[in-house]
């Protein structure tokens, strides 16, 4: 008999993918000569804030920028912990001009925003995961990145590095289930160096394990409430074992938005207070 699980409401930012588009190529799944159906991402983004709406999580959205055709992707802007804004300094240029309207949301929401030295890319790298940050680096965030968010929110930063190209980002091919207690996430183990894994496995003994088949579902880019998994449907063996262990996937289909590399955690920025 599985365990119940409770759901946590959550606070979210996202960017409605009003100028998203493939443009540049600055990850593995990005081919900007296969198009995007433009109508078709509108509408799988819409659905996806419904679905948080009749969960009852509160979402506040930003307003896109034309030209920033990445900006829906709202976890890369920063990383909130206690109500701080560590901000991102995004590796590519074309991504840089992103961060000065988050970070003008943020001020005018009433957020201190810390404006990093480094290369770093906000949630899409740094996981809250209860008593400390995972935080991911190898090919975006830096580990002197890592340093300066240790520094200005206080929490412990575990550093895990990346070694597969498909999965640029820490939250391509890992996700938190509970940041309370002991906690527990799951996650693709050969997404990372044979250290980071033992890390891993050290730290979450219990984690649930994902197949390449489900991370390449963007499986893994999924937003859990305590009980509800925002999942990608085609991580189909992922959310099979969720289940067993008294978690709700509702799948919801962003596959437009694969086309540029992101997923249902990628278009959406947690506000912890
Ligand atoms: C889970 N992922 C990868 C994210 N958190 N962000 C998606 C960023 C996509 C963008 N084209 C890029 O390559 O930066």
């Amino acid at each position: 008999m599985p365990e119940s699980r409770v759901p946590r409401r959550r606070r979210f930012l996202v960017c409605e993918p009003r100028h998203f588009a493939v443009q540049y190529a600055i990850n593995p799944w990005m081919r900007p000569d296969v198009p995007v159906d433009v109508s078709l991402a509108q509408a799988q983004w819409h659905e996806l804030i419904g679905v948080y709406r009749t969960h009852g999580h509160t979402v506040d959205t930003v307003e896109p920028v034309p030209g920033l055709p990445d900006m829906v992707f709202a976890a890369n802007a920063a990383v909130v912990v206690g109500g701080r804004v560590f901000g991102s300094l995004f590796k590519a240029p074309e991504r840089r001009p992103e961060s000065l309207p988050y970070d003008t949301w943020f001020k005018s929401a009433g957020h201190d925003v810390y404006r990093p030295e480094s290369v770093c890319e906000g949630e899409g790298d740094f996981v809250p995961a209860g008593r400390w940050i995972l935080a991911g680096t190898g090919f975006r965030t830096t580990r002197e990145a890592h340093r300066e968010a240790q520094e200005y929110l206080g929490v412990p930063v575990i550093g895990l590095t990346l070694t597969d190209p498909y999965f640029y980002h820490l939250d391509t091919a890992l996700f938190v289930l509970d940041d309370e207690g002991e906690g527990n996430i799951a996650y693709y183990p050969e997404a990372f160096s044979p250290g980071s894994r033992e890390v891993l496995a050290r730290l979450y003994p219990d984690a649930v394990l994902a197949t390449r088949e489900d991370a390449t579902a963007f499986g893994l880019n999924s937003v859990c409430d305590g009980r509800h998994v925002f999942i990608s449907p085609g991580a189909t063996a992922l959310a099979e074992q969720l289940a067993d262990r008294g978690y709700v996937p509702v799948p919801v289909d962003l596959s437009e938005f694969h086309k540029a590399g992101g997923g249902i955690k990628c278009c959406t920025q947690e506000i912890r207070s």
